[in-house]
């Protein structure tokens, strides 16, 4: 192995760091803390893990966690009543319905529900069309998360060819406009692409998000590029990546491991779009460049 890892856990530290002052000096302010509701439908088990450590950081990073745990057999109806509620709860700066939620709801339909001012996780349709014409919104918390790790990694991005595998809403096309923001020249490949390693030939930076284990081979890189690893697959080898990880360290100048890359900067960036949230709701400022 040659990359450089990035190190994703210890990234995430210093960022929840940096948001627990910066929620203690919101509390001061507003009298009260900054609050994240996180619903979950079901007992989807990594889904309950996910959202048990999403609760703890949040209580860790001084804010108030309020949770909402509902039956499988859970109507449409009553899930919109509950975001209802929490658009008008004054206590709640974000919301977040976890994903993927039990078949016969509608997840669109449950999203675009939220308040955009509340969509902490930046899936709303406002909150994309605020990203892709360069407003102030939200962003969701994975791409955020991995542009994050690309600048403190490689500085100034501006001029870079950038390759994103996937074109998801929550991850793909998200992490395209920022790239395209930092002034990287964007490619988006997908399951269609014809000659991805063509296209890796040239990738300064690689964002893998297509949900196959190892799909993407060492070989495919260019000699010291920036690989970012989206994946987190389950299988009898345990918690494995996108990237094929032996043979891209090998040949990449810096590459995120799974678990410890882009997983825990998801969590920290969800804090910190609660703490963002927050100051907007209250008009408390919070410099553009605190965090
Ligand atoms: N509305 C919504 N928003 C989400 O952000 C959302 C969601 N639904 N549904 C599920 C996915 C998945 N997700 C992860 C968060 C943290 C880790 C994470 O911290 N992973 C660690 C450990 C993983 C493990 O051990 O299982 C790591 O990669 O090191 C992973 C995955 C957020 N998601």
């Amino acid at each position: 192995m040659t990359a450089e890892l990035i190190d994703g856990k210890k990234a995430a530290e210093r960022l929840r760091g940096q948001v627990a002052e910066l929620a203690a000096a919101f509390a001061a302010d507003a009298g009260r803390k900054p609050g994240l509701a996180v619903v979950l439908v079901g007992e989807d088990p990594a889904s309950s893990v996910y959202v048990r450590s999403k609760g703890k950081a949040t209580v860790a990073a001084g804010m108030e966690s309020f949770e909402h745990r509902l039956p499988v057999d859970t109507d449409q109806d009553d899930l919109i009543a509950l975001v209802d509620r929490l658009n008008a709860d004054p206590a709640v700066d974000g919301i977040l319905v976890q994903l993927p939620l039990p078949d016969g709801l509608d997840a669109q339909a449950v999203l675009t529900r939220i308040d955009p001012d509340k969509d902490v996780d930046g899936f709303h349709p406002v909150n994309a069309g605020r990203l892709a014409t360069g407003l102030n919104g939200f962003v969701p918390c994975t791409p955020y998360g991995c542009l994050m790790l690309l600048k403190s990694q490689l500085g100034d991005l501006s001029g870079l060819n950038a390759v994103v595998i996937g074109r998801s809403n929550i991850v793909g096309k998200p992490m395209a406009a920022l790239l395209t923001a930092a002034d990287c020249t964007v490619t988006i490949a997908h399951s269609r692409t014809k000659n991805l390693p063509h296209h890796l030939a040239h990738a300064d930076i690689v964002v893998a998000a297509v949900g196959r284990p190892g799909f993407v081979r060492g070989e495919w890189l260019k000699p010291g590029a920036t690989v970012i690893d989206v994946g987190i697959n389950r299988t009898a080898d345990g918690l494995v990546g996108d990237v094929e990880f032996e043979g891209a360290a090998s040949i990449a100048g810096a590459i995120t491991p799974v678990p410890g890359g882009v997983g825990p900067m998801t969590i920290a960036c969800l804090l910190r779009n609660t703490l963002v949230a927050a100051h907007r709701r209250e008009g408390i400022a919070l410099a553009a460049d605190a965090i």
